[in-house]
């Protein structure tokens, strides 16, 4: 693939557009306002606009007098409408240069090319980092932190744009790199789209799974099924503009699965399933599995999400418990960086994991075991 990362002279960025305030946008602006820049915001949904603003991600853009150009607008809405919206905020001159989000690239800027938009202040771009939630409210800061974020731009695009939009990335704690449209969307159909629709494709067939299969769900099943909590109607849209590439994938994974079922059923039909030669298509699968995952590169970069301890605290399954405990680790002087929470239908108590900055690890788990709590830090 023709890729480049960007090295060299950082250019400035004072003021934002985001369009879009769903995770994606919302997330882009919360990361350029902790470095100060001057974000506004807009959204056709009047009630992500408002959690986005409260949020501090910036704000209303259209309570603000036609006044100068943003440096960038970015556009974080769904592919089958940034084409429209970038035409609509060229028109208008709402910035100087353009950038969009979204997960395909190359039909994207075919588009915008066909609706007449300036392709020379126009650079494509695709942040890496994601979550299986939508909305302003799950968004965060630091989403992009040590990421990739993919930059396609035309052969019209002005280099200034391509270098104003790489320091957007970078501002986010990613890395840009430079990679043509149709290299990026070959790119993600392997690394995200084709593994999306495979995740769903196992989550669904817990829909046909009784309590007591569910009840004995543990990190595995979770860990392979995260991203099929994404909202179908994006990711259907994201498919149908890369379903070539992603069924070039999807074919080459459902043929090594099938080969799998059909050497088990061999096996099983023989004597059970202890004929070691008869599973050789499924360890040579598993082999190559492991040998994949094993090339997904670690974070690259110097900027890293920072490293939180858990610390699983038992809480009982009832209500205002969670508020107790949060109150608890106010009254510590201690901040909540991020919670999961554990529970197995039918058991009155759960697990809160409670995220929070090494240093803080003792004083919290001392505070809450005064107070009663059962803490498990190391566990
Ligand atoms: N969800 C993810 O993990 C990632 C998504 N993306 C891309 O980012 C883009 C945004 O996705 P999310 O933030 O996840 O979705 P989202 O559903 O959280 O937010 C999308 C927002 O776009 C707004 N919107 C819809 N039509 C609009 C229009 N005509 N003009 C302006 N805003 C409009 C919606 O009201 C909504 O607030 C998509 O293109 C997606 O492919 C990129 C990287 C990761
Ligand atoms: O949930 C995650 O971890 C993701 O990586 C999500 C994601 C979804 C869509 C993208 O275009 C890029 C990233």
């Amino acid at each position: 693939m023709e890729s480049s990362r960007q090295t060299g002279h950082r250019p400035e960025v004072h003021r934002v557009a985001v369009i879009g305030t769903g995770l994606i946008g919302t997330s882009i602006a919360l990361a350029l306002r902790s470095h100060g820049v001057d974000v506004l915001l807009s959204d056709p949904d009047p009630a992500s606009l408002r959690l986005a603003c409260d949020r501090g991600a910036g704000r209303p853009l259209d309570r603000e007098p036609q006044g100068r150009p943003a440096d960038v607008a970015v556009i974080a809405a769904p592919p089958a409408v940034v084409p429209a919206v970038l035409r609509e905020a060229q028109d208008r001159g709402l910035a100087h240069v353009y950038t969009d989000a979204a997960s395909v690239k190359a039909s994207v800027a075919a588009e915008a090319e066909r609706l007449g938009c300036d392709m020379a202040t126009f650079v494509p771009g695709h942040p890496m980092g994601g979550r299986e939630k939508q909305g302003p409210g799950a968004a965060r800061a630091d989403l992009f932190l040590g990421r990739s974020w993919a930059l396609c731009p035309t052969g019209k695009a002005d280099a200034a744009s391509t270098a104003l939009v790489a320091e957007i990335a970078r501002l986010c704690g990613a890395d840009p790199l430079v990679v043509d449209a149709a290299a990026h969307d070959r790119a993600v159909a392997l690394v995200s789209h084709a593994p999306h629709v495979a995740s769903s494709a196992v989550a669904a067939r817990l829909l046909a799974g009784d309590e007591t299969a569910l009840s004995l769900a543990g990190q595995g099943v979770r860990d392979v099924t995260r991203v099929a909590g994404g909202d179908p109607a994006l990711w259907t849209e994201i498919l149908a503009h890369n379903a070539a590439p992603v069924a070039d994938v999807l074919h080459a994974v459902a043929a090594d699965l099938a080969a799998a079922a059909e050497a088990l059923r061999g096996a099983a039909a023989g004597d059970g399933g202890r004929d070691p030669s008869a599973l050789e298509p499924v360890r040579d699968l598993l082999s190559r599995g492991r040998g994949g995952h094993g090339r997904i590169p670690g974070k690259h970069g110097t900027v890293r999400r920072p490293d939180y301890t858990v610390i699983p605290v038992v809480i009982p399954d009832e209500p205002g418990a969670l508020g107790r405990l949060f109150a608890a680790a106010a009254d510590a002087g201690v901040n909540i960086e991020d919670v999961r929470i554990e529970h197995t239908p039918g058991l009155p108590l759960g697990v809160a994991e409670l995220y929070v900055l090494p240093g803080a690890v003792d004083i919290l788990a001392l505070a809450l075991s005064d107070g009663g709590w059962s803490v498990h830090p190391g566990a």
